[in-house]
């Protein structure tokens, strides 16, 4: 399937997501990301997620985190299309920007380097471990500036589609993807 097929396809079954399947999935997906083999690593990157786009609530995720006193980094969109890596504290102001999600306005810029494992917002991805987006190659770049040995998560609401057919050299595959239903390792 191509990427922009699964795109479309996948935005439209967002948008009829009832908010009580999508709660629920959140959930689901927060209790079998705390299976996953990763409490021993120390610094996460996750997203904010977007009420607007009906993406997963990551709230759960982030107060997994935090319980587990795990360095947090969240995402901000720069003008560049590159996303730069922020520290989130209990002093991070957040605001919603103009695409409906929520960036921190304040905190310091870590390095991709310091990263351990990044949980990966997507609309769909396949067997393989390939992801789709909105299309804008965010985090393919972002990707592709982490360390080999950093973890990439995908949290899905939806489960794997077989093959997105139109890789590009630029996609990098995910090592997991974790579903309400259960985790793909990749
Ligand atoms: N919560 C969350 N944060 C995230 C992502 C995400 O998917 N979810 N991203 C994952 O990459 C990055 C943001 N990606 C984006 C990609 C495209 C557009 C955008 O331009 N949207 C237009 C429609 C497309 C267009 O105009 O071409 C819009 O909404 O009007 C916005 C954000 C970084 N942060
Ligand atoms: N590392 C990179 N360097 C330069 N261009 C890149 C890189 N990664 C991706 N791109 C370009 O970005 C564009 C969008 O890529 P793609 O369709 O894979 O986005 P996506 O993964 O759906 O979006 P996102 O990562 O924002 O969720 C493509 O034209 C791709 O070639």
């Amino acid at each position: 399937m191509l990427k922009k097929d699964l795109r479309t396809h996948f935005l439209e079954l967002r948008a009829n997501t009832p908010a009580s399947t999508l709660t629920k999935a959140s959930l689901d997906i927060s209790e079998n990301v705390l299976k996953l083999p990763l409490w021993d690593l120390a610094t996460f990157h996750i997203f904010l997620h977007s009420i607007e786009k009906k993406e997963l609530d990551t709230r759960l995720i982030i107060d997994n985190l935090r319980e587990k006193n795990k360095n947090i980094l969240v995402p901000r969109m720069s003008p560049n299309q590159e996303l730069q890596h922020i520290q989130l504290t209990e002093d991070t102001i957040l605001e919603v920007n103009r695409w409906g999600i929520p960036e921190p306005v304040n905190g310091d810029t870590i390095s991709p380097d310091a990263i351990d494992v990044v949980f990966t917002p997507l609309l769909a991805f396949d067997r393989q471990g390939y992801r789709v987006g909105y299309g804008k190659g965010y985090y393919d770049r972002f990707f592709a500036q982490c360390r080999k040995d950093c973890i990439k998560i995908g949290l899905s609401q939806f489960e794997a589609v077989d093959e997105i057919t139109d890789k590009d050299k630029h996609d990098i595959p995910l090592n997991y993807c974790v579903t309400p239903l259960r985790i793909y390792e990749f």
